[in-house]
């Protein structure tokens, strides 16, 4: 496929005997975002690793372009930008050095250098920092530089290792306007969370991984087209729900399930556009909603539905 930038083919890494990547492939279209989601140790980051070239698979194989990415394979590496979730700054070294350090490692001189790292400054908002020292930046700030550092060569794939974690809001905000430009501009980026929002918001591809494995390689509408229920109807009622009228609640049309008791109940919906029928049913069978809220199916509900448990257990 012509489209295709990345191809990563039944990826396998172990340590000793955990493997903590177990035959994982998916790819990623050019200037396609893919987000790529799992909990706590699902193996994301050895998988970052890989498809960035700094840690080898022990079977699987990773093409961008068609061509080998490895930690011998030095000329591949050139196309893909890494921020890995350690930060890997010079503390005492002014932002604008330490960009120069990362762009001379890229083979970046003289005027070239100087209009690359004013262009990745301005990309992650630090213009006005470029003097001052990472030891003086607050963790959104410093992540943002690494940011511009991974972006000094110009990559075509942009790889981020869960890179709000520790961030404050106003620089998450700002990490997700430079997602934006470079998206518009076609770099294909893959990003790792487990945050389902974030994802949400970004990608137009999700790949979950969990225990090393791919569970689910879709877009987010199909992801969503998955789920039983694709919104939910929260009710507090005056006086408490009989046991039959319950019943009938989870027999009526489009009623995916109904969890309660008392004066409150969770109805899962197949369209959130049935509360209106839900709540007209139970007017009519002298119910009174004294409360009520609606919530679309968010991707955290399909992670559930795909493993029984939550992403932030
Ligand atoms: N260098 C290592 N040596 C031994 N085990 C490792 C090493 N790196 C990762 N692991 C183990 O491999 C599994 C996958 O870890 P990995 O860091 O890839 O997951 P992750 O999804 O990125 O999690 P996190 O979000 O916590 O970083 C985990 O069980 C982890 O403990």
């Amino acid at each position: 496929m012509r489209d295709v930038l990345l191809d990563v083919r039944n990826l396998v890494k172990s340590y000793g005997k955990r493997r903590a990547v177990d035959d994982v492939s998916f790819h990623v279209r050019r200037g396609q975002t893919v987000g790529l989601l799992g909990p706590n140790g699902a193996g994301k980051s050895t998988t970052v690793g890989i498809l960035a070239g700094i840690l080898d698979a022990d079977a699987g194989t990773v093409l961008l372009d068609g061509e080998t990415v490895g930690t011998r394979h030095h000329d591949t590496r050139r196309h893909i930008g890494l921020v890995p979730q350690d930060l890997a700054l010079y503390d005492d070294l002014p932002a604008i050095d330490n960009l120069k350090l990362f762009g001379a490692l890229y083979g970046l001189k003289n005027a070239a250098l100087a209009a690359r790292c004013a262009a990745v400054l301005e990309l992650v908002g630090l213009v006005d920092r470029a003097r001052d020292r990472p030891s003086t930046f607050s963790g959104g700030m410093k992540r943002r530089l690494n940011i511009a550092a991974a972006l000094l060569h110009e990559p075509a794939l942009l790889i981020l290792d869960e890179p709000t974690v520790g961030v404050d809001p106003q620089s998450r905000n700002a990490i997700f306007d430079t997602l934006a430009t470079l998206q518009r501009a076609g770099t294909a980026l893959v990003y790792t969370s487990h945050y389902m929002e974030e994802v949400e918001r970004l990608a137009d591809h999700v790949v979950i991984i969990d225990h090393g494995r791919v569970l689910a390689d879709e877009s987010p509408a199909a992801l969503y087209a998955r789920l039983p229920a694709r919104a939910a109807l929260h009710v507090d009622l005056a006086a408490p729900l009989s046991g039959e009228l319950a019943g009938g609640l989870a027999q009526l049309p489009g009623v995916a399930g109904v969890q309660g008791g008392g004066t409150e109940w969770d109805v899962r919906l197949q369209d959130g556009a049935q509360a209106v029928a839900v709540l007209d049913w139970l007017r009519d069978r002298g119910q009174v909603p004294v409360h009520f809220a609606t919530a679309r199916a968010r991707l955290e509900d399909v992670f559930l539905d795909l493993t029984g448990r939550s992403l932030r257990d």
